[in-house]
């Protein structure tokens, strides 16, 4: 079968459009640099071994029965490989690859082309299908189940619904918020897989395949310590790499050692856990401006100018994973590790009106 990449309609960031922004406007041409460190292949793909090991399997039976793969959600926060593995799906598949974005398909005839095309066994990749309007995940669920679409002919008395047989196909499906899914699109997924945060071990060896990808030389010890670096990201990883290779060129004979990268991370005001200002600010405005904490992430937003989205995908998970903040039922509070982070002196807190004593939390 042929083999072929269609990119459409990828937005380049997470913001809904402003005035005079078009939501259909091309998407950006992908990083080179980005695409040569992807990974291909599954043999290629570092940790998430649980969820490389699922995969292989449905490959396998996929690739047996002579059948299409099951649709598979993938969800986690952004740049952790969702992407990536729905790229290594269709290498290993050798099928044609299909992408898009929940946020370009607002209403059915914008997704139409995307099914009606869609060859025998391939693969359409839908990036934040959370995003997708109610009526047009409607539209899709008897595409998932029985590869038909139902198309409504006429109005009023005269309108007349026919079903439309599509050629069976695979839909992958991305989220960094599977909580905003409707139940009925969540188990239309046969396969869900939730990919974690990675340890250092496994961004290190990242680090240092993708070196010399680049082409740059780096010690082990200046791997472990971008990779300490990088808030559990590999697409953070691979920025940090970046940006240090560049500035061992600039400034030293190109190899990496640690007190160049150490020299680099701290150019770009990246601290000790990875945080960069974005971060910092984040919790400086809980601690400084809302005593703290609880308080909800608009507020936060709205006072750091930013938009939800990006503190709610880009900002907060990590600094959850990490316990600098914890979510209450009544908004978000800094924790003792984020005050000691910042420098800063906890005030005390009557144990009553403490969200993050446990006894008090199992009342809220
Ligand atoms: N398991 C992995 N092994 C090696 N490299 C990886 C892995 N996962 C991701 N990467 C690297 O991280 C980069 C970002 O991953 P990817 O674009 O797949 O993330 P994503 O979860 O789809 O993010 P987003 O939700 O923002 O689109 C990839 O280009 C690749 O270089």
């Amino acid at each position: 079968m042929a083999r072929e990449v269609k990119i459409k309609g990828k937005p380049d960031d997470d913001r809904e459009p402003g005035a005079g922004e078009d939501r259909h406007a091309p998407p950006p041409p992908p990083d080179a640099v980005e695409e040569k460190l992807r990974p291909q292949r599954l043999s290629e793909i570092i940790g998430q071994r649980a969820v490389a090991e699922r995969l292989s399997i449905a490959l396998a039976a996929a690739k047996k029965r002579n059948e299409p793969l099951p649709h598979i959600l993938f969800d986690g926060p952004p740049g952790l490989g969702k992407t990536t593995f729905a790229g290594v799906l269709h290498n290993e598949l050798g099928v044609e690859l299909n992408l898009t974005s929940g946020a370009s398909l607002d209403k059915k005839m914008d997704v139409m082309p995307y099914l009606t095309n869609a060859a025998e066994g391939s693969i359409l990749f839908i990036d934040e299908i959370h995003r997708l309007p109610r009526a047009v995940e409607e539209f899709i669920y008897p595409v998932m189940e029985d590869f038909r679409v139902d198309v409504v002919l006429g109005e009023g008395m005269a309108a007349r619904t026919i079903n439309l047989p599509l050629k069976k196909f695979t839909i992958i499906g991305a989220t960094t918020r599977s909580g905003m899914l409707s139940a009925p699109l969540r188990e239309r997924f046969h396969m869900h897989e939730h990919l974690e945060f990675y340890d250092p071990e496994d961004l290190a060896r990242i680090i240092t395949i993708n070196a010399a990808k680049l082409r740059a030389t780096i010690s082990d010890e200046a791997a472990w310590e971008l990779a300490g670096r990088s808030r559990g990201t590999p697409r953070i990883a691979n920025s940090r790499l970046r940006w240090v290779r560049d500035y061992a060129i600039a400034r030293a004979d190109g190899a990496i050692d640690l007190s160049i990268s150490r020299d680099a991370l701290a150019m770009q005001e990246i601290d000790s856990e990875g945080m960069d200002k974005q971060d910092r600010r984040y919790l400086d405005t809980l601690i400084r401006v809302f005593k703290g904490g609880p308080t909800g992430a608009e507020a936060l937003a709205a006072t750091m100018t930013l938009s939800v989205d990006t503190i709610r995908d880009e900002v907060e998970p990590y600094l959850l994973r990490r316990e600098f903040v914890v979510r209450t039922p009544r908004g978000r509070v800094a924790t003792a590790a984020a005050y000691r982070h910042l420098g800063l002196a906890q005030p005390e807190v009557d144990p009553e009106d403490d969200l993050l004593n446990p006894q008090r939390r199992l009342f809220l």
